[in-house]
């Protein structure tokens, strides 16, 4: 920081300003625009980057209007992106390190990491990208289809185990404490230097204005303290003066930070996470709580939950009005309609909802709600497709009965 310090905010600003939508490698993806800040030292010729970042900031235009009331929501589509989640913007800082430790004739043989879906997609990307062998600690059972497929075809070595994703977490640190694999997932703060650059894209992609809410859903809970360090980076340095309030939002099923949060902060408990269809925030004793606890005392910040039933309506709400959100997102919407109907959040307030990975990876969930299968779930929302005789008399009778139902609604 002292370093930086030199420079005052109006230089980074335009810095960064100067460098969007510019090929000149590595100053194109939206995280190494940002390298001054994120991994100084690196030669550009050793980054490993499949230009992640620059993510759009979409306005819900309608979802806000509709749904809350609101006519400054924004959703950062972090989720759209070369693997289909956030975790690019970690994984090229970490991949590129390693890169650049293999070519200093490290002894490492590998990058391993635990996941519930995203980090395995995107180790195994960005390790394939440089021919850096990986390995995945997967929970068997416990990922959509979309993930799984990932890394088996960009050819990581993947572990299918017996268990949660705790349980994978905790394996993955003794076997990387034995032999020479490097640990890739969040504990390890090289993926927090890269993750940051999502918040000063949100100050970018504002013109340097200050949103006054951001909503981010938790889980290993690296990702809600790269939100904050990137905001407070951004105001020390004086490229702003001062920081959004944060919210991390969690599944019921997986809610330990909610816990502790409700708990006044006192006497941390991880949970026994249980199945959701945010499935990768199932995580019941997150590595970075202690990180995620100081972001949100020095933000200001609260911490809600979603149950199954709200998040899977949230995300069909907003999908219905031209999003295609993850199960995830979902979450970080409930917390969004709950903190606007008590009126903690004004429909004035500026608020931008983070959305962590694409929802083409969770159509499962989707095809489940819109079946209306799933147990003990009304599915509202649903919008399943309609069997009709393929006869202009049958298709005519349908159309009238479907165009009569929406003039009554009306
Ligand atoms: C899609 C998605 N959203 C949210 C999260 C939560 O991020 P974090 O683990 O950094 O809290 C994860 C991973 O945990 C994820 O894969
Ligand atoms: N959701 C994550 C869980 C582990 O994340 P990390 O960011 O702590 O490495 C995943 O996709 O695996």
């Amino acid at each position: 920081m002292q370093a930086l310090k030199e420079y005052d905010g109006n230089y980074w600003k335009s810095l960064f300003d100067s460098r969007i939508g510019r090929t000149a490698w590595p100053y194109g993806s939206g995280v190494w625009s940002k390298k001054e800040w994120v991994l100084p030292e690196i030669d550009s010729d050793d980054i490993v980057s499949l230009f992640e970042g620059n993510s759009n900031m979409f306005w819900a235009e309608r979802y806000g209007k509709h749904y809350l009331g609101m006519n400054d929501l924004w959703v950062k589509n972090c989720g759209i992106s070369h693997t289909g989640s956030f975790k690019d913007l970690g994984m090229t800082v970490l991949v590129s390190q390693v890169n650049r430790l293999c070519k200093m004739d490290s002894r490492i043989v590998g990058v391993a990491c635990a996941s519930t879906g995203d980090t395995s997609a995107a180790l195994s990307a960005y390790c394939a990208s440089a021919g850096i062998p990986s390995i995945v600690f997967l929970p068997a059972n416990k990922i959509s289809m979309a993930q799984l497929v990932q890394p088996i075809a960009n050819g990581a070595f993947v572990l299918s185990l017996d268990t949660d994703f705790d349980g994978c977490m905790q394996l993955v640190r003794e076997v990387t404490a034995e032999l020479p694999i490097y640990l890739a997932n969040s504990l390890n703060s090289l993926r927090l230097e890269g993750q940051k650059t999502a918040a000063i894209e949100i100050l970018q992609q504002f013109d340097w204005e200050v949103p006054d809410w951001v909503i981010v859903p938790g889980g290993n809970l690296g990702n809600i303290y790269a939100f904050y360090k990137g905001f407070h980076m951004c105001k020390e340095l004086g490229l702003v003066d001062r920081i959004p309030r944060l919210v991390c939002a969690q599944a019921a099923n997986a809610n330990p930070l909610y816990l502790h949060f409700k708990n006044g902060w006192e006497d941390f408990s991880p949970v026994k996470a249980k199945t959701t269809f945010a499935s990768a925030i199932q995580i019941g004793d997150p590595v970075s709580i202690d990180r995620a606890v100081y972001a949100l005392k020095n933000s200001n910040g609260i911490v809600e939950e979603a149950t199954e039933e709200e998040l899977m309506d949230a995300m069909a709400q907003a999908d219905s009005t031209g999003m295609f959100v993850c199960p995830h997102t979902g979450v970080a919407l409930t917390a969004l309609v709950k903190l606007r109907n008590s009126g903690v959040i004004r429909p004035t307030d500026r608020t931008v909802v983070v959305s962590t990975a694409h929802g083409l990876k969770f159509t499962q969930s989707k095809i489940d709600y819109h079946s209306k299968v799933i147990p003990d779930m009304a599915c509202s929302l649903a919008s399943p497709p309609v069997s009709v005789k393929a006869d202009f008399g049958s298709v005519m009778d349908v159309l009238k009965k479907y165009l009569e139902s929406k003039n009554s609604t009306q």
